[in-house]
């Protein structure tokens, strides 16, 4: 089976903890986009009733063209459940590197809104180290990036702004850049982000430590429902 049918699986397992009347939190990316389909078809098919604070623009668009309510923090102060996929999940912990999508600012603001966040991937995504596959995005300000890449390096980093195809900057949701970030290893994923945060210049970091709650992992081995600890 393709990494994208088990980030189905674990997409669709995740929907079934929606429940009437709660505020939900939709992830960005290709495995959160399976959790806004199976949504979709609840709220469609089953009379799913709940609202839904998307954390992009691209699924904002795709609840809305199935037809999704949506909130915003204007309404709702807290969100009931979250689920969101992730680049990089270290086992035990469950700590995350977010941000290969671009949408780690938004996602974080609603991640650290939620009661529960609940990690959905297939399990090329789990690790023993964080940074061991996946570059560390930080969202910056677009204004003195390079001032900010140079703060960057004296904690370790080689950082670079990401660029689309055509060579421009990727431009965040929120109008920023994103720095990918290489360390040489991630030890203390806390006090990394802390040093990230204490950067003028830096608006936040992919590191989410400490904020899932749960992740559902699928593989050639199955489904598991992973916690702390
Ligand atoms: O953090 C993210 C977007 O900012 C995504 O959750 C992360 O990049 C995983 O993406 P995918 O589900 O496509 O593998």
């Amino acid at each position: 089976m393709s990494a994208s049918e088990y980030k189905r699986q674990a997409a669709e397992f995740a929907a079934e903890m929606v429940r009437d009347g709660m505020v939900v939190g939709l992830g960005t990316g290709s495995t959160a986009a399976f959790v806004v389909d199976a949504l979709g078809r609840r709220h469609k098919d089953e009379g799913l009733r709940f609202v839904a604070i998307p954390t992009s623009v691209a699924t904002e668009q795709q609840a809305q063209g199935l037809g999704i309510p949506l909130t915003t923090f204007a309404d709702h102060a807290t969100v009931d459940l979250t689920i969101d996929g992730a680049d990089e999940i270290q086992r035990g912990t469950l700590n995350l590197i977010k941000g290969l999508g671009g949408a780690l600012l938004r996602e974080k603001i609603v991640a650290a809104a939620s009661s529960r966040l609940v990690i959905i991937a297939d399990d090329s995504k789990l690790v023993d180290h964080l940074g061991m596959k996946t570059l560390l995005p930080v969202e910056v300000t677009p204004f003195g990036w390079e001032a900010t890449v140079r703060h960057l390096e004296k904690f370790g980093a080689q950082a670079s702004p990401r660029r689309n195809r055509d060579g421009a900057f990727f431009v965040s949701d929120g109008g920023n850049l994103i720095l990918d970030c290489k360390f040489h290893e991630i030890v203390d994923a806390a006090q990394l982000e802390q040093d990230i945060r204490s950067v003028v210049g830096v608006v936040e970091s992919g590191l989410f430590v400490g904020m899932a709650t749960e992740a559902v992992v699928a593989g050639s081995e199955g489904l598991s429902r992973l916690a702390v600890g």
